[in-house]
């Protein structure tokens, strides 16, 4: 109103003006005065006004956003300060970080990376298709066991490549975890026990046995399995069959020399730090096989018969609640594969072939593993 007045001071003959136009003019010139008075950007808003429009921003009204909300200074928005380049440590901090800490939802924990990658303490060495897998699956749900999920090969095939490429491919563990792997490929291989020693004399070695004729026929049904093609299992057993000749060059047999590959192994490595297990009763008896590799690792006895449960289906025992998972698991397709058909004649050849090899394992070893 006092600018309407104004005006009329200023312009006397305004009063020819009809009503309208005044009305029209003096609330022009009102709007004028506002504008003075209050410049743009000090109209106030409630705490958080600025953050609701700027999340906004990241629904379908993207554009909008843009216009509106991101329009403001990069410290005054929430939605940009944690993009922002970092400011140099003399300079003043954005005095708006404490209400935007608050919105933004922590990191969840498994991005954290705790402990260190370390050479592993315990290694199951072998035997190819003992049940090697099935061991190592049942230890790693010890809270205190971490191990490498697939087959390094490091000390047979990967050598060169060096300890630390080694170590790179192990889990990380804390102080109290022990660290493990699986190769069964190991305990045939020369090299290897003399390479395990010079990384480590202290390192615990799993052995996994089976009968070894058993274990061939499974050796030759997972290369059939790869194979069609493959001559018979009786073609490559034996040399000359009606004569009981047995081809120890084929690696399915020479795998099953248990007695001749430990003799390589205890030249570097003392019984005491070698433990077998009998693949035999991992399937019969699950929770006694680890309960025993409990003890030898050192560990207290967690893996237990709550574990487990026998899947009827498969034919195995399996676990009830994995390391990872709420569910039931079992071991995976390749393991507990239905045999081929071997006739009796060539299985009962093969038995009087391992007896000798299996009373001097046995013996070796102080236990009698009973493979008839
Ligand atoms: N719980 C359970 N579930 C499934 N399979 C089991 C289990 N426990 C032992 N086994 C036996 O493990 C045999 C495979 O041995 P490996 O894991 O050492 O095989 S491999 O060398 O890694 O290929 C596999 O051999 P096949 O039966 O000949 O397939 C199984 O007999």
């Amino acid at each position: 109103m006092a600018c309407v007045l104004l005006f009329c001071r200023l312009f006397p003959f305004s009063h020819r003006l009809t009503g309208t136009s005044i009305c029209l003019l003096s609330l022009f010139l009102s709007y004028l005065c506002y504008c003075a008075i209050f410049p743009s950007g000090t109209v106030m808003q409630k705490p958080g006004d600025v953050a609701t429009s700027c999340q906004r921003a990241d629904g379908p009204k993207r554009r909008l956003q843009k216009s509106i909300s991101c329009l403001l200074p990069a410290d005054a928005n929430p939605s940009r300060v944690d993009r922002a380049p970092r400011h140099k440590s003399n300079q003043r901090r954005p005095s708006t970080p404490q209400v935007v800490r608050n919105d933004t939802p922590s990191p969840p924990m498994s991005h954290l990376k705790f402990g260190h990658k370390k050479l592993p303490k315990a290694i199951i060495v072998g035997v190819k298709k003992g049940g090697t897998r099935a061991v190592l699956e049942f230890i790693r749900i010890h809270p205190d066991v971490r191990a490498a999920g697939t087959e390094t090969h490091f000390f047979d095939r990967n050598y060169d490549r060096g300890l630390e490429w080694y170590r790179s491919l192990m889990p990380r563990t804390l102080e109290s975890q022990i660290t493990m792997e699986k190769t069964p490929s190991y305990f045939v291989t020369k090299e290897t026990p003399r390479r395990i020693s010079a990384m480590s004399q202290d390192t615990k070695l799993i052995v996994v046995v089976r009968d070894p004729v058993t274990r061939a026929i499974s050796d030759y049904t997972q290369t059939l399995s790869k194979t069609p093609d493959l001559p018979s299992f009786q073609e490559l057993a034996f040399r000359n069959q009606s004569l009981g000749m047995v081809d120890m060059s084929w690696n399915a047999i020479r795998i099953g020399l248990y007695a001749l590959h430990l003799e390589n192994w205890l030249r570097y490595f003392p019984l005491t730090q070698i433990h077998f297990v009998s693949g035999e009763r991992l399937i019969t008896d699950p929770a006694g096989e680890l309960a025993r590799v409990q003890d030898f690792l050192g560990l207290k006895r967690i893996v237990t018969d709550k574990h487990f449960y026998f899947n009827r289906t498969k034919g195995f025992p399996c676990l009830k609640k994995p390391e990872s998972s709420g569910s039931p698991r079992c071991l995976g397709k390749s393991k507990g594969r239905t045999h081929v058909q071997i006739d009796r004649d060539a299985i009962e050849q093969l038995r009087d072939f391992y007896r000798p090899y299996n009373v001097k394992f046995y013996e070796m070893v102080g236990h009698d593993f009973k493979w008839e």
